[in-house]
Parts: C-alpha cells; sequence; structure tokens
C-alpha cells in the first residue's frame, strides 16, 4: 500500500478537485517587490508543483490598495500584473494542482503614514498610530479586493482566491471588538459586516465555480480577543456567503507566544483546529507548525481536517510531497529564527533564503564545469559551495579535520530544539556524496599538503571561526567554558551557570543550559497562558503559572548597551527573553563583568550602584569569535592563490548558517568567473 493513503487521496472543494490533501502555505518571497510573478517566482512553483506536488498552492500577499501595504516600497496588484499571472499559474495547473490568490489589507499592521484600521489606534509593535478608514474608503477597499478576485480568476486564471482575514489584516481589525470601536455601519453592532460585504460582493463578481476561501484568526492570544462563540457565528455568515474553505492564522502579532517557533511543539494547535472543523461542515485547512507525514495521515484519517498546509517544510525541500510519498529522507526544516523568518526580510527587504536550501530562488546558471576545486572547511559555507561547484559540473574535494561535517553548526544540534540540524546535515551529506564529491574527513589541511597533493586546484577556503575569551581578569579559570567546550560536552556542567554574552546565541545557549521538557501540549498552553482548546478559543496572556523548576539556576549578562528585550523585540521574538523568565534565568543587561573567580564572576549594570556577586559553578562564554586564519596565513605566505568564503569573513562574531552558506555559493561562482 502506498505510504500515507490519506494525504493522498483526493478531495472535492466547490466544484473544484484537489488531486490529494496537502496545501502548500502561503509564503511571500520577497521578490513580488520587484514583479509579483518573476521567473524566478514561477521556476519556485513550478520546481515544487511538478509531478508529486501539493494538491493547492496558495500564494501568499498579493495587496489590494496602497493604504495596506506593510510598507510603502511593495508593490499593489494591478489588473495588468494579474494577466501575467498567467504564466504562474499554468505552470502549476500543469502538474495537475489548482491555485489560489491570497488578497491581503494589511490593516493595523501597516507600517507608513497612509496605514489605516478600523478605528484609530496606536500599533506598538511598530509604533505607527493608524487612521480610522473613512466610510467611503471602506467601501472603495470593498470594491478593490472584488475587482482583483475577478481579474485574479478570469485574467490570471487562478482558481479562486482567499481572504486573509488574520493577524491585524483589515478583515481582522474589523471584525475584532479589541479594534473595531466605530459607531456607524461598519462597527460595533456589526462587527463582522465588512468581511461578509467582503465575500457576498466577491462571490457575486466570480460566480459561483471559485473557490474563496477565508483565512481566520483562529486564536487571537490576547486578553479581550474573539471568542469561541463569536468565531463559530462569524464562519458560519462567512459560509453563507460563499466561502468554502477555511485556512487560519494565530495570535495578533508574532511577538509574544512562539507561534510557529522551535519552542512550539509540533501539533500544538491541532485540537483547537479540531474543535472548529467539529462544528463547521465547510473543508478547513490546518497548519501551521504541523508534526510530521505519520500524524498528518492520522489527522486526515480522523476527520480532524479536510487539508494540511505545509510551509516551511516546503521552501526547505521542494520535493516534500514526492519524498513523502515515496518514503525518501525529506531536507528538513530546521526551524530557524534567522532564515526565512528573520522580520527583515518578511518586510519584504529581502529575497527569501534558506539553509536547507541555500540557493532557492537563485538558481544555478548552466555552466561547462571541468574546474577542479578543493574546498577546505565542510561547515556551511563548504558543503553549500561544493554541493554548487559540483552541481555545475566542476570535480569537488571537499577536506574536513573532523569526522563528519558541519562545523560548528553540527554543534549547534545539540541545543535543545535544534536537533533537526543533525538530520539536515545528514542529509546535505548524503547529496553531495550522491553528486559525486569526494570527501575527505578527519584531515587538517596545512598550506604544505595543499601544494603536495592539490597544486593543479582552485582553492575555496571555509574554515570558519573560533572562540577567543574576551579580556576579563580571571578568565583563564578552569571553570569558564567556550561555547565548543559547552556543546561538545567537554564538562559536566553543574547547577549554576552563568552565561556572558547577548543576541541568539547567548539566548540559545542559555535555552540550552535551562533545558526543560515543554513537549506535553497541556503544560505548553498553560505556560503561554492560551486556554484550553475544550473550553474556549480566545486565550488569554499574562497568566503564566509556575513550571516546574528549571533543572539548574542561569544568570545571562549580556555586555551590550541594549537590553535584551530590545534585541529580541527587534527580532520579534519576545516570548525567547519571556520563556527565559519563565524558567527563572536572571538577566542582567548592560552589564559589566568586573572579575571571574573560581566560582563567582563580580557583575555591575549600567546606572546601578555597586556590583553583584553571582556564585557559579561554570561560565560559558559565548561573545567573542575570530577567524580560523592559521592556513590562510600559511597559503598566502606560500603564495597559493585561494579564495575565502563563509563566517570567516564576517565582522559580527556570529553569523547565520544561511548567510555563510549563502556566502560559499557566490564564492564558487567568483572563483570560477576569474577561473575562465
Ligand atoms: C517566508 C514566509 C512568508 C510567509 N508569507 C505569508 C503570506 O504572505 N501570507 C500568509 O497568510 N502567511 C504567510 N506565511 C505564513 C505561512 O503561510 C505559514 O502559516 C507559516 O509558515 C506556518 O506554517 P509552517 O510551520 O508549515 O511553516 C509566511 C511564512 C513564511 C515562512
Ligand atoms: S530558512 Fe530555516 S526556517 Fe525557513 S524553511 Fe529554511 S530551514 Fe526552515
Amino acid at each position: 500500500m502506498a505510504a500515507y493513503p490519506h494525504l493522498f487521496l483526493p478531495l472535492k472543494v466547490g466544484s473544484h478537485f484537489l488531486k490529494n490533501r496537502i496545501v502548500m502555505a502561503p509564503v511571500e518571497t520577497g521578490l513580488e517587490k520587484q514583479d509579483y510573478f518573476d521567473p524566478r517566482v514561477v521556476e519556485f512553483y513550478e520546481e515544487r508543483a511538478r509531478g508529486d506536488g501539493p494538491g493547492l498552492f496558495i500564494l501568499g500577499n498579493g495587496v489590494v490598495h496602497e493604504t495596506g501595504l506593510r510598507n510603502l516600497k511593495d508593490p499593489v496588484l494591478t489588473a495588468g500584473l494579474l494577466n501575467n499571472a498567467v504564466r504562474l499559474t499554468s505552470v502549476i495547473h500543469e502538474s495537475g494542482s489548482k491555485v489560489l490568490l491570497q488578497l491581503q489589507h494589511h490593516g493595523a499592521g501597516a507600517d507608513h503614514m497612509f496605514a489605516v484600521s478600523a478605528s484609530r489606534f496606536r500599533n506598538r509593535d511598530t509604533g505607527r498610530t493608524l487612521h480610522r478608514a473613512p466610510g467611503l474608503l471602506v467601501s472603495h477597499l470593498i470594491s478593490q479586493y472584488s475587482l482583483f478576485a475577478y481579474h485574479a480568476i478570469l485574467h490570471g486564471e487562478f482558481d479562486g482566491v482567499e481572504i486573509y482575514g488574520g493577524r491585524l489584516s483589515l478583515p481582522n481589525v474589523f471584525s475584532s471588538r479589541l479594534f473595531n470601536r466605530r459607531h456607524d455601519k461598519w462597527g460595533l453592532q456589526a462587527r463582522t459586516l465588512f468581511a461578509v460585504e467582503l465575500v457576498r460582493r466577491i462571490r457575486s463578481f466570480v460566480g459561483p465555480a471559485p473557490i474563496i476561501s477565508y483565512r481566520l484568526s483562529l486564536l487571537d492570544l490576547h486578553a479581550g480577543g474573539s471568542e469561541w462563540h463569536d468565531l463559530l457565528a462569524f464562519a458560519q455568515a462567512l459560509h453563507y456567503e460563499g466561502v468554502n474553505l477555511f485556512s487560519f492564522d494565530i495570535g495578533f502579532t508574532p511577538n509574544s507566544v512562539p507561534v510557529n517557533s522551535d519552542l512550539t511543539p509540533a501539533g500544538v494547535w491541532v485540537p483547537f483546529m479540531e474543535k472548529f472543523s467539529r462544528e463547521i461542515k465547510v473543508p478547513v485547512i490546518f497548519g501551521h507548525r504541523m508534526p510530521g507525514p505519520d500524524r498528518l495521515d492520522d489527522i486526515l484519517q480522523n476527520n480532524i481536517t479536510s487539508l494540511v498546509e505545509i510551509g516551511r517544510p516546503l521552501i526547505a525541500d521542494a520535493r516534500w510531497v514526492e519524498h513523502v510519498h515515496t518514503g525518501k529522507p525529506v531536507r528538513p526544516c530546521t526551524l530557524c529564527p534567522h532564515g526565512c523568518t528573520r522580520p527583515d526580510r518578511r518586510e519584504g527587504r529581502e529575497m527569501l533564503a534558506c539553509i536547507a536550501d541555500p540557493y532557492v530562488l537563485r538558481r544555478s546558471h548552466k555552466h561547462p564545469g571541468g574546474l577542479d576545486i578543493l574546498v577546505v572547511g565542510g561547515g556551511p559555507a563548504g558543503m553549500a559551495a561544493a554541493r554548487e561547484g559540483a552541481l555545475r559540473g566542476h570535480k569537488i574535494t571537499l577536506v574536513d579535520e573532523g569526522p563528519e561535517l558541519g562545523g560548528l553548526y553540527r554543534l549547534c544540534a545539540k541545543i535543545q530544539g535544534r536537533s533537526s540540524i543533525a538530520e539536515l546535515l545528514k542529509v546535505q551529506e548524503r547529496e553531495l556524496v550522491e553528486l559525486g564529491v569526494e570527501i575527505i574527513r578527519n584531515t587538517r589541511a596545512t598550506a604544505q599538503w595543499i601544494e603536495d597533493n592539490y597544486s593543479g586546484s582552485r582553492i575555496l577556503l571555509a574554515t570558519g571561526k573560533e572562540s577567543c575569551m574576551p579580556d576579563i581578569p580571571g578568565i583563564d579559570t578552569p571553570n569558564v567554558l567556550s561555547l565548543e567546550d559547552l556543546l561538545q560536552g567537554r564538562v559536566p556542567v553543574g547547577h549554576r551557570v552563568a552565561v556572558i554574552g547577548s543576541g541568539n546565541v547567548a539566548v540559545d545557549v542559555t535555552r540550552h543550559l535551562c533545558t526543560h521538557d515543554l513537549k506535553a501540549h497541556d503544560e505548553w498552553c498553560c505556560a503561554w497562558g492560551i486556554g484550553d482548546p475544550a473550553e474556549h478559543i480566545g486565550g488569554t496572556l499574562g497568566v503564566i503559572p509556575h513550571l516546574n523548576p528549571a533543572p539548574r539556576k542561569v544568570y545571562l549578562i549580556n555586555e551590550t548597551n541594549e537590553t535584551t528585550e530590545e534585541l529580541f523585540a527587534h527580532e520579534r521574538r519576545l516570548y525567547e527573553v519571556q520563556w527565559l523568565r519563565m524558567h527563572g534565568v536572571n538577566i542582567f543587561d548592560e552589564a559589566n563583568v568586573e572579575q571571574i573567580d573560581s566560582h563567582s564572576v563580580r557583575v555591575s549594570c549600567e546606572g546601578e550602584e555597586g556590583s553583584t556577586i553571582l556564585r557559579v559553578d561554570h561560565i560559558v562564554v559565548v561573545g567573542d569569535r575570530e577567524a580560523n586564519a592559521e592556513l590562510q596565513n600559511e597559503l598566502t605566505e606560500l603564495g597559493i592563490p585561494f579564495e575565502a568564503a563563509g563566517s570567516m569573513k564576517f565582522k559580527a562574531p556570529f553569523g547565520t548558517a544561511g548567510e555563510a552558506a549563502l556566502d560559499g555559493i557566490y564564492v564558487l561562482q567568483a572563483l570560477e568567473k576569474r577561473s575562465l
């Protein structure tokens, strides 16, 4: 019997047959800014659609009006733009899949001077005060939605549209009692009128056949958010007006609860969604941090949902559906906080980039190949350069001093919640072998070794960075550990630990040191104050009951002049800091470490008198790193030309693995050009 039979059953939605139960979630690529249907976007979807692809695609972020742009540099849909959509919709249709265009108005999430909301209010995340949308504009916006739905279906050949109604979007704020304080017809007496009218108008424009999906805010995750009965009545009204598919978003803002992060157990939202689908007899799409294919198949078999939506896993592995269907290993998404979900890239300033597939959206140009290239260092940059070189037909040798590839990135797999990194490296290493890359392990390349064995080869160095200790009195004390010491488990770490460092890596390490099993669903929901799905759906935040104590007492000493909260507010990952506090971590911000002794650290903080002595068993320093430049210097001395790639070139102590990998690819291409 085929693997996962329920995932691959067809389904009828409205008048359309979907070939399987898998939906590719809307993911804006960042290229929309230049051309919504850029050839690279077409290629991105073609790669995912061909053969065994998802039965349904939803294309993200089709903004219907200037007031609804997230920022003013992004494009607004136009009729002309939608005529060009046929390039994209036809490649999806050729593979037998269907495609919807998501119609968006970012509403109170928009960050520019023309942004509007249901009522005037200040968005604390963006600091922006939103104008109240005048009645005439509200009617105009409804016309714009309907017009673009019509164009998308008639000229762009989409099979339907999805109205985005999540996370502070205009339909979301209009339907919310927190944000809609209007006294006109769109106001308090009929908060849902905006969305209902929108659906009614679109259905009347496009006729009965196309799919109209509505992305509901299932849980607002905010005190005063929609209650369960509000949501049901709203969904029923939308269905009555012509919605024939529902999908979900969760939370007003990504700041307070880790909706999709690795802190969120896979499948945690399913019980909330199940409660919804038991009441509403319309096909529903469940997404967000979904579990693996085994559980997905069970969820479908038990009629908990009609369709499952996959986002990041389909970015990480374009052939995710085929690999699941044929039982081949999937290239996993590692849920990295610094990849595709980075706020700067989500705001359209950068193209989609992914550590699992660093070259996503940047497809290789054809190249005759033929070079002999030695890549030194098997971290993300070296592996990506080797893969790219082999794909372009070069003979690649990759040498690494360790028994396994991955460098510091492999060590990160030991951090709580990051174990999928090891899985990813395994898949990537197998890909290198399949591409014919010769891998030499346990060999520290010296300039002499290179001259003796690879004198005719082009050399690409990706030797990364290593820890270096800051200049603090007592730093030589034996109980001071580097990141490598900690993650390689060189020393059993005691019960009281101070972490010196700031930013993501320091927070990750701190979290790792107070690892706590958050897998149990109830405990998780309780921890974040979300409430019991059986009771109600509107969550109340801020009530955070005491959790089991963390296995050790951890102090985080942040030596920068920004507080940890400020650093993470920019990242929109305040929940990470909240998580640390929930686990009893004491954070010292704007701190200065004055002295380290064998069992204590003396810390003083900006603006505070005196210093604090922390009794600790170990001190972990994650602050400074410097390029591993020994080989670089030797090669320079011998006059052997080379190109350096990856984190060894980065100014910041830590780059992201994705940035390093991308740099590896760019340097490989530069080296190739110079060799022509
Ligand atoms: C790069 C990126 C872009 C996204 N763009 C959109 C979008 O335009 N519209 C939308 O409704 N959701 C968007 N999302 C959210 C996804 O549709 C999906 O809900 C989320 O990634 C969680 O699903 P996953 O755990 O399967 O990735 C985006 C997510 C990512 C990672
Ligand atoms: S960038 Fe990271 S989170 Fe995004 S798809 Fe790739 S591996 Fe997953």
